[in-house]
């Protein structure tokens, strides 16, 4: 199926509904890759999809169009997912020009060295591209994400590519035909999964499509936007960059083998609780990092507990904490620490060391060796409730 958008643009996307870990990152709702055909004097076609979806995609171009009609292909994403049949219109179509940034470019043929004989035209923040009546024009948004990033648009149109885009698989490819809250978390989901280590750039890049009289979004990923919803999607990178986008929640992620730290969780909870914030309880060996890393995108501070394992803090707190850690989620966070051990609390004292690293502010531990008892458990209210009050 392909769909109009608006007159003139046609989506050409694939919808991957069974996809669930996409580079590590879990994707529970699936992933749509979006492409979009410019039916103008010019025909231009914004992005490909991933090349396991090769077969579909050119079906459907070969529904609407002569593929050799193609004159332009814009690339704004070097990215297999949306580059990924890049190299299959070009070998349909020799003609067609490669539209991208500089070093998109170098990226495209280093993936698929065929391209080195390709036409390109390689464009940057001054560059206007007429295809007809209409004209696009470009927004390097390098190092927003990966190094070669570029957005287009063309009158009240704005092709974003990743910015503004959220893992969901949908038959529906505007917001308004769909659930929008569960749009908005899975955009702040990628925000947190992807964007938040580039938020200084970000911030350069939301206030000019801040300024553009933009009518509608279509981002490389997910549902898009038209009229009032594009200030929904404006809003997220807004909050994004002016860092309000937290709740008032606090995550207590655990891991424990015995269970006595799993105990202690539900008790930090009740503190935390006292204080007038909303516990949010992860166990690390049950929740895919990129929830945690979400859930802690959206919180105010965390409380970490583990059981001591080899010496060390437990595998999947050790992992989650890494990944959340260089997406620089950490950074920031006050924190508490909690944990048993058999006979010596070494995993809790790593865990504090570890935080701290990541730019983290530690604010207590509680720990204790094989049962939590009932002074433990006074202990560990307090932690929870100290750490909500910390938070301002
Ligand atoms: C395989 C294994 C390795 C352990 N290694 C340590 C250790 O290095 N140091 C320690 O003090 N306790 C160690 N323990 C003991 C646990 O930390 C202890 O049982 C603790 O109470 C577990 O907390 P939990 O009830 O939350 O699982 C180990 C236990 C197991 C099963």
């Amino acid at each position: 199926m392909t769909t109009e958008m608006t007159p003139g643009v046609i989506w050409t996307g694939v919808v991957d509904w069974s996809v669930r870990m996409f580079h590590s990152y879990a994707v529970p709702d699936g992933v749509t890759y979006n492409s979009y055909l410019i039916k103008d004097e010019h025909l231009t076609l914004v992005d490909t999809v991933k090349n396991h979806f090769e077969a579909e995609f050119i079906h459907k171009l070969q529904q609407i169009t002569d593929i050799k009609k193609i004159e332009y292909l814009i690339s704004l994403h070097a990215e297999p997912d949306h580059a990924g049949c890049v190299a299959s219109i070009y070998n349909l179509n020799p003609n067609v020009t490669i539209v991208c940034s500089v070093p998109a470019k170098e990226i495209l043929i280093l993936y698929n060295p065929g391209l080195a004989k390709a036409k390109f035209m390689t464009v940057t923040n001054d560059s206007v591209l007429k295809i007809g009546k209409n004209e696009l024009k470009f927004r390097m948004t390098q190092m927003q994400h990966w190094p070669e990033s570029m957005g287009c648009y063309m009158g009240d149109i704005l092709f974003s590519s990743d910015f503004f885009g959220q893992h969901l698989a949908s038959t529906e490819r505007y917001v308004d035909d769909f659930d929008i809250f569960r749009v908005i978390m899975r955009m702040e989901d990628y925000v947190a999964n992807i964007m938040n280590p580039f938020r200084a750039n970000v911030a350069k890049t939301v206030a000019f499509y801040q300024s553009l009289p933009i009518n509608f979004i279509f981002p490389a990923h997910g549902l898009c936007f038209k009229h009032e919803n594009c200030k929904v999607a404006l809003e997220v990178y807004q909050k994004f960059v002016d860092q309000t986008i937290k709740v008032k929640k606090i995550v207590i992620l655990f891991s424990s083998m015995y269970g006595s730290t799993a105990k202690v969780s539900q008790i930090i909870a009740q503190g935390v609780l006292s204080a007038g914030y909303e516990p949010v309880l992860l166990n690390a060996d049950t929740v895919e990092k990129a929830e945690i890393s979400y859930q802690l995108f959206k919180s105010k501070a965390v409380l970490i507990g583990s059981a001591t394992l080899n010496n060390q803090m437990m595998p999947n707190i050790d992992g989650a904490i890494n990944y959340a850690g260089t997406l620089r989620i950490i950074n920031g966070l006050k924190f508490g620490v909690y944990g048993g051990a058999g006979w010596s609390n070494t995993g809790v004292e790593q865990i504090v060391g570890r935080m701290n690293e990541f730019g983290a502010e530690n604010v207590g531990t509680c720990s204790w060796i094989l049962a939590a008892d009932e002074q433990v458990m006074q202990q560990a209210f307090e932690l929870g409730r100290k750490v909500a009050l910390s938070v301002e």
